[in-house]
């Protein structure tokens, strides 16, 4: 049985849906029965409503959120601090133990910023496995915020897609990222089962893949590359069993895929 960690990451939107968030624990609490398991998170929502309750102007360039550094200090309170408790809360009421963490945690996660003009957003690179690990041997439920710093300790604003394939490699972990659609969707909006970098690229040149979902693929995409593995990009009302027995959701495959012993990625 395949025994390598399994990273789940959550879009923000799931924040409001404390049913759907119920659920979703209920379902990481039947696969933790046998695999580790981390979850990362975003919670973009969040931030437009705090940044609009405090009259300070918001954009995104690519899916991006441009992030001046005086803006840092609240979008670290919407993301390490409110959406990461609120996270930890459902997960402790439905019987799993969370710890809350950010990337900067533990040392897990190094970032470099992006360019200029785009602020305080954060490249983010694996850095030291050792804490994570001891984490998840305690048997506890790993809850990552994208927050994260650079080497000359600025706290930058990392897209918690890219945060989430960061920490899968950090483990070799497999990777499901989790939004409020059923999977990326074709031009009819009917699920696309399995993309390549080839029909990705096709779709975003034919303007089909946009927005936030392009950088969630292409996070994807690299991600299944480095790891030599599916990555799946599905709902988070679906079970994770369903996602990783391929029954639902959307699978970004890499050139070529690493046989392992009962992964979902292999090959049959
Ligand atoms: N081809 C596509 N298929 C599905 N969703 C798409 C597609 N292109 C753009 N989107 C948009 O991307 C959104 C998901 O990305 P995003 O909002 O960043 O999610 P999350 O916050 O969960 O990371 C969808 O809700 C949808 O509006
Ligand atoms: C740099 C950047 O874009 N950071 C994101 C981090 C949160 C995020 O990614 O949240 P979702 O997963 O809910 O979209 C932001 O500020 O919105």
């Amino acid at each position: 049985m395949n025994r390598s960690p399994i990273v789940i990451k959550v879009g923000g939107a799931l924040l409001d849906d404390a049913a759907a968030m119920t659920r979703l624990f209920l379902s990481i609490k039947d696969v933790k029965a046998t695999r580790p398991v981390v979850v990362v998170h975003g919670g973009g929502p969040l931030v437009e409503t705090l940044m609009a309750s405090l009259g300070l102007q918001s954009t995104k360039i690519d899916g991006l959120r441009v992030t001046p550094d005086d803006h840092m200090p609240y979008i670290c309170g919407a993301l390490a601090g409110a959406a990461n408790k609120q996270l930890c809360a459902a997960a402790l009421a439905t019987g799993v133990t969370p710890v809350g963490l950010s990337l900067l945690d533990g040392n897990m996660v190094v970032c470099e910023p992006l360019a200029e003009k785009y602020g305080a957003v954060g490249v983010p690179a694996t850095a030291e496995s050792t804490f994570l690990k001891n984490v998840l041997a305690q048997g506890v439920l790993p809850v990552i915020s994208s927050i994260g710093s650079s080497p000359q300790g600025r706290l930058l604003n990392v897209n918690a897609d890219q945060a989430a394939t960061v920490i899968a490699e950090l483990l070799d972990g497999e990777l499901l990222l989790l939004s409020n659609v059923d999977g990326v969707l074709d031009a009819n909006k009917a699920l696309i089962v399995e993309l390549t970098a080839n029909s990705i690229k096709q779709y975003a040149d034919d303007g089909v893949i946009t927005d936030g979902m392009k950088v969630k693929v292409d996070a994807a995409l690299q991600s299944a590359e480095t790891l030599k593995r599916a990555v799946f990009i599905a709902s988070w009302s679906a079970d994770i069993a369903d996602i990783l027995n391929k029954n639902t959701g959307t699978q970004i495959l890499p050139e070529k895929i690493a046989p392992r012993e009962g992964d979902a990625g292999d090959t049959e």
